[in-house]
């Protein structure tokens, strides 16, 4: 079972058409990789798959369900694309990664043992244990993506969207949230993530999508960044696993083949 269907999605902002005609499919315990140029409508479509942007046409199922339909939305897990829960919100690191629970437990109920114990595991997952009553304010920008991580693996969804959830983080944030998404990919989770650069996450990636000018410009195995392996001076410290991979623009100063 598909756990995302897109079908001939469109999405217009203002009569301006962001996305065109986007079919995508996202199985149950896949991961799968947005690639594209800055502006290409990536954020869109997650946008869209979430239900915070209204279709112009097409469809979209979340686990079979038309989206219109769809109301588990705690089957779900949510990393937006920057961290809003820092800025001016006086709250510790463990009161953010317990909002994550509010979906699941119902916002009436107090949390229990339950609630603390996932708010724990999923923490100790992104190695933010130690910093539970710490502000979030008082951590590092990696940091504070990784709160946000642990907040949605709180809520302990079968699939996780994220949008760019390592822009500009540091290298030990950008390890632990690789390994914290290969542990929930392992145990069956299904991950759909938007990524300007793939680092440490690569290898999990079962699926990319490149995404040019509102439509799907690719489908396959994680491209070539194109641009950049050809050069005299680059740097083969990576394992090519496969000897013919397609050579495809993600990075805003890659420029598409002309076809
Ligand atoms: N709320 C909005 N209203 C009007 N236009 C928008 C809105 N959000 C995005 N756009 C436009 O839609 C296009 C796609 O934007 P989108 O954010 O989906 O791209 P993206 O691929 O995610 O880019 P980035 O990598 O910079 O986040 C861009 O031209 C953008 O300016």
């Amino acid at each position: 079972m598909s756990a995302v269907a897109v079908r001939h999605a469109a999405v217009s902002y203002g009569g301006r058409e962001v996305l065109q005609d986007i079919t995508l499919d996202v199985a149950a315990g896949q991961v799968v990789a947005i690639l594209g140029a800055n502006g290409s409508g990536k954020s869109t479509l997650i946008r869209a798959i979430l239900g915070l942007v209204p279709l112009r046409s097409g469809s979209i199922e979340l686990f079979g369900t038309p989206q219109r339909r769809f109301r588990q939305w705690a089957r779900i897990g949510y990393v937006p694309q920057r961290m809003g829960a820092g800025s001016g919100v006086p709250a510790t690191v463990g009161e953010v990664v317990a909002s994550g629970r509010l979906a699941r437990r119902g916002i009436f109920r107090p949390s229990g043992a339950a609630d603390r114990a996932a708010v724990q595991a999923a923490l100790e997952d992104v190695g933010l244990l130690d910093r539970i009553g710490d502000p979030v304010s008082t951590l590092s920008g990696g940091q504070q993506q990784r709160t946000l991580i642990a907040r949605a693996l709180a809520g302990q969804p079968e699939l996780l969207i994220l949008d760019e959830p390592t822009a500009g983080v540091d290298a030990a944030s950008q390890d632990a949230f690789a390994g914290a998404l290969r542990r929930f990919g392992a145990a069956g989770g299904t991950i759909l993530l938007v990524a300007h650069e793939l680092g440490p996450i690569e290898p999990l990636i079962d699926k990319a999508v490149v995404v040019h000018h509102g439509r799907i410009a690719y489908e396959g195995a994680v491209p070539e960044p194109a641009g950049h392996h050809g050069d005299p001076g680059h740097d083969h410290v990576h394992p090519h696993a496969e000897a013919e991979r397609p050579a495809i623009c993600v990075a805003p100063t890659d420029r598409m083949p002309t076809r």
